[in-house]
């Protein structure tokens, strides 16, 4: 399973979340990995962590004031990159063009969003992931997995059909490891989540709560 930490504008210590990450996946072989604010990619990075971006633009280099730059986040120490999260819906053109412009930096994909109809599109696009989440449920602590099991395996079953090769998270309200072990019997390969742990008293025994059931 591939746990990935959106710290969203939370007003978390980036750091200190980073570092309890890589030390719970070094502890527990799980993938584990940080998505902070675009600003904080490289301090987050140095921690030794996986680091994701929250997103990143449809744009080369050039004239683009306010960007979020590919290849700017991956000289930063991303490897990959989140895209049309729930919070920061992309218009399909600019999905597309955040694509080529990830492939360009080498950054891996996770496309967002909200149902198994929009996975399928998402998944048509040809990113390494995507991730299914009901908007509804986001920062709930109501896990996917149980309030909405259909839609993770709608999402699965929607992804298989249209591109066997793209790998399938989910999130909303997952913060605990009966949560993790619920989204993997349901067929996902992995989970997205925020508050859980960004807003947690204790980051790390919050990380190491979600990977127990896999030790
Ligand atoms: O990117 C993460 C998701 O929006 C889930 O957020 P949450 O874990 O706070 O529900």
């Amino acid at each position: 399973m591939f746990v990935l930490v959106n710290l969203k504008a939370y007003p978390c210590d980036p750091v200190e979340v980073a570092t309890a990450a890589a030390d719970v996946s070094d502890d527990s072989g799980v993938r584990v990995a940080v998505a902070p604010q675009a600003a904080q990619i490289s301090a987050v990075a140095e921690t030794g962590v996986e680091t994701w971006a929250q997103h990143v633009s449809a744009v080369e280099h050039g004239s683009h004031t306010g960007s979020t730059l590919a290849e700017a986040a991956a000289d930063a120490g991303a490897v990959g990159t989140l895209l049309n999260h729930s919070e920061n819906r992309l218009k399909l053109a600019d999905i597309d063009g955040a694509l080529d412009a990830a492939d360009r930096a080498d950054l891996e994909t996770i496309v967002c969003a909200n149902n198994p109809a929009q996975i399928g599109a998402a998944a048509a696009l040809d990113p390494d992931g995507v991730a299914v989440e009901p908007p509804e449920l986001i920062g709930t602590g109501t896990p996917v997995s149980k309030a909405d099991p259909d839609i993770v395996t709608g999402a699965v079953d929607a992804a298989a059909r249209v591109n066997g090769d793209v790998d399938v998270l989910c999130g909303a309200g997952i913060s605990t490891g009966e949560d993790l072990v619920s989204a993997s019997d349901l067929g996902a390969s992995g989970v997205l989540l925020a508050s859980g742990v960004a807003k947690a008293d204790d980051p790390r025994a919050a990380l190491e709560d979600l990977v127990e059931p896999l030790l």
